[in-house]
């Protein structure tokens, strides 16, 4: 069942068409991407999903409500991470999960959100004193904090270690698997890759793909290429008709040929068929970065 439902979205800065006949559903349980080169329309997009901006076409609805008319039905559904600038500097992680919880009927148990966070050793810190991490985790618990059944989590990684990304990607998966949806804003393609079920591709306003990550990439041509030295003279032609190629190619002696999974097996018969050995073969399969090259414009 889709929780989030966003048809023909539409929103502009004066003259600029920031979010251009944007349409999607997110579903109860799926960790939905939203992936996009800089000024691709990815804030403004869940930012007319929480209620925050007002769309200038289409709709939005979150649980069947609309955001912009009933944005109270809306904040208890749905958990915003906060924007650094919305916490004081010198207030403690306590003083601010205590602040949030107090803001919904039925909060959860904050203490057991530290607790899984690994925030209960900081919560005399003064927010202005945690790290890029820390922060980062605290801005999950606030998020939690409301039992929201959807959560919208906008570049939450974005400057943190690689260590603390991937401690964040875990905290996300759980969030997931303890039954909250999540939206989440990202431009890093392996995060996207990595956690999301599914994930809209934005560039300049529009949708231009909408997929499973490995549906992404299996868009790409060319998704598997095999390369190797042939130990003897070998015609490109017998290679190119091969089903399933889609290009052969020579680089420095080397023959690369393009094509699907099918294209391996049918190049290594055709190499033993003929007793000609591929030496230095590699096998590279696509990624969703190629995917994402392939599908957005050339200024991504
Ligand atoms: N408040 C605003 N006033 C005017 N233009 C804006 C405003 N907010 C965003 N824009 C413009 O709208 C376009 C989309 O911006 P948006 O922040 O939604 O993109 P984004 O994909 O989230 O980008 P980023 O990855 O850089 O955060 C950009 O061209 C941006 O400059």
């Amino acid at each position: 069942m889709a929780i989030v439902e966003v048809s023909d979205l539409r929103k502009d800065y004066g003259d600029k068409r920031a979010v251009d006949d944007v349409s999607f559903d997110v579903e109860e349980g799926e960790i939905f991407g939203i992936l996009g080169p800089n000024g691709a329309g990815k804030t403004t997009t869940v930012e007319c999903v929480e209620g925050l901006r007002r769309p200038d076409g289409g709709s939005v609805r979150v649980a069947g409500y609309d955001p912009a008319v009933d944005r109270h039905s809306v904040t208890r559904i749905l958990g915003a991470q906060l924007q650094e600038s919305e916490l004081q500097p010198k207030i403690t992680v306590r003083e601010a999960l205590e602040l949030y919880a107090a803001c919904y009927p039925d909060p959860a148990d904050w203490r057991a959100l530290t607790e899984r966070l690994e925030l209960t050793e900081k919560l005399s810190t003064r927010f202005a004193k945690l790290s890029g991490g820390q922060k980062q985790r605290l801005s999950i618990a606030l998020a939690l904090v409301g039992r929201p059944r959807i959560v919208v989590l906008d570049e939450l990684t974005t400057g943190l270690d690689p260590r603390a990304r991937r401690d964040t990607w875990g905290l996300i998966k759980d969030v997931r698997d303890s039954g909250v949806t999540v939206l989440l804003v990202t431009h890093f393609m392996e995060e996207a890759q990595r956690l999301c079920d599914r994930i809209a591709l934005i560039d300049k306003g529009r949708i231009t793909a909408l997929d499973t990550p490995s549906g992404l990439i299996g868009r790409t041509a060319n998704g598997t290429a095999i390369s190797f030295t042939p130990s003897a003279p070998l015609e490109t032609q017998l290679l190119a008709d091969l089903p399933s190629v889609a290009s052969v190619t020579h680089q420095d002696g080397r023959i690369v040929v393009n094509g699907t999974d099918e294209t391996v097996h049918a190049v290594l018969s055709l190499l033993a068929g003929r007793g000609i050995n591929a030496h230095q073969l590699r096998v590279t399969e696509a990624t969703l970065d190629d995917a994402y090259l392939n599908l957005t414009g050339p200024d991504a």
